[in-house]
């Protein structure tokens, strides 16, 4: 079996763009891999507002993460993506974290320019890092590969304080200091992912997460901006989160659920996805009576 870094290349090589959709835990992976994703994603902001009910200003740690990281990809083969935020310190600990997510299983990581105390990247009042410690960081993270494949993408927040320029400049000293890819964070336009993907020699990722600076453009418009990776890092948790509040105050209003059972996923389906009945013959068989 190739390493889970190797898949994550293979499926960006036969997929442009490649959809890398965010999966918030074990059973949405297994809903996202098998209606055919072939990338899935954990997301920083994720693990804070679902594990922890946490906002997204830097507040999960690593060991936080792995937790999750690794509860997805004990489940599934599909190569997982994971937002490492800052990457949790200084150059050790920057390695340190590379490791970790490469004994988890990861294939892939997203490190950032933001200063420690970080914010959502579609926030405003950002600070990143200067460019040298940002390349420092990503020259830490790509010395501490244990796996070639491991695919590291710098990401940088620095479109919304110095411009489209200034931007590119450091995605290309972080691409000369070794990072795979450059996640282009809360540009605006598709002329912005082009000028991205235009002067960089690596794959660009396109942030389509709603309610940001950017608008939500489709695979074919990305795919004519150069982008290679489409990351929608929250949809499904949004989705989730409106579904279950609808349920819950049906429940105080109405006193049962029947208006919103229809919105349900029935047990049949459930169990489809988890496989529930290969698990329950394999019991009848070892245990029969
Ligand atoms: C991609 C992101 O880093 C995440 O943690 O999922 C967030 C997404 C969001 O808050 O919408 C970000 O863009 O900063
Ligand atoms: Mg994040």
């Amino acid at each position: 079996m190739k390493s889970a870094g190797s898949r994550f290349r293979a499926a960006l090589e036969h997929n442009q763009p490649l959809q890398i959709v965010g999966t918030i835990n074990a059973y949405t992976a297994l809903m996202a891999e098998k209606v055919g994703h072939q990338a899935i994603y954990l997301s920083g902001a994720g693990v804070a507002n679902a594990s922890y009910g946490l906002p997204d200003l830097g507040m999960t740690s690593l060991e936080n993460v792995l937790e999750d990281a690794r509860r997805i990809t004990a489940i599934t083969e599909t190569p997982l993506l994971v937002d490492i935020d800052t990457g949790w310190g200084g150059a050790f600990n920057i390695a340190r974290t590379v490791k970790e997510m490469i004994r988890a299983g990861v294939a892939a990581v997203h490190l950032e320019d933001q200063v420690q105390q970080k914010r959502c990247g579609h926030r405003p009042n950002k600070q990143i890092v200067s460019k040298a410690e940002m390349v420092d960081r990503i020259k830490a993270a790509t010395d501490a590969r244990t796996d070639a494949g491991f695919f590291i993408i710098a990401r940088t927040d620095a479109f919304a304080q110095e411009g489209l320029e200034a931007a590119i400049e450091r995605a290309t000293a972080c691409v000369e200091a070794g990072a795979d890819g450059i996640f282009a964070e809360a540009v605006h336009s598709l002329e912005d992912y082009q000028a991205f993907s235009e002067a960089l020699s690596v794959p660009v990722l396109a942030n389509m997460t709603e309610f940001g600076q950017t608008p939500l453009f489709t695979l074919t418009e990305l795919h004519r901006a150069g982008v290679a990776m489409a990351l929608y890092p929250l949809s499904a948790f949004r989705a989730m989160n409106a579904a279950a509040l609808k349920v819950y105050q049906c429940l105080l209003t109405n006193g049962d659920q029947k208006d919103v059972v229809a919105d349900m996923q029935t047990r049949s389906e459930l169990y489809e996805f988890l496989n529930y009945h290969d698990y329950e013959n394999k019991l009848d068989e070892l245990f029969k009576q």
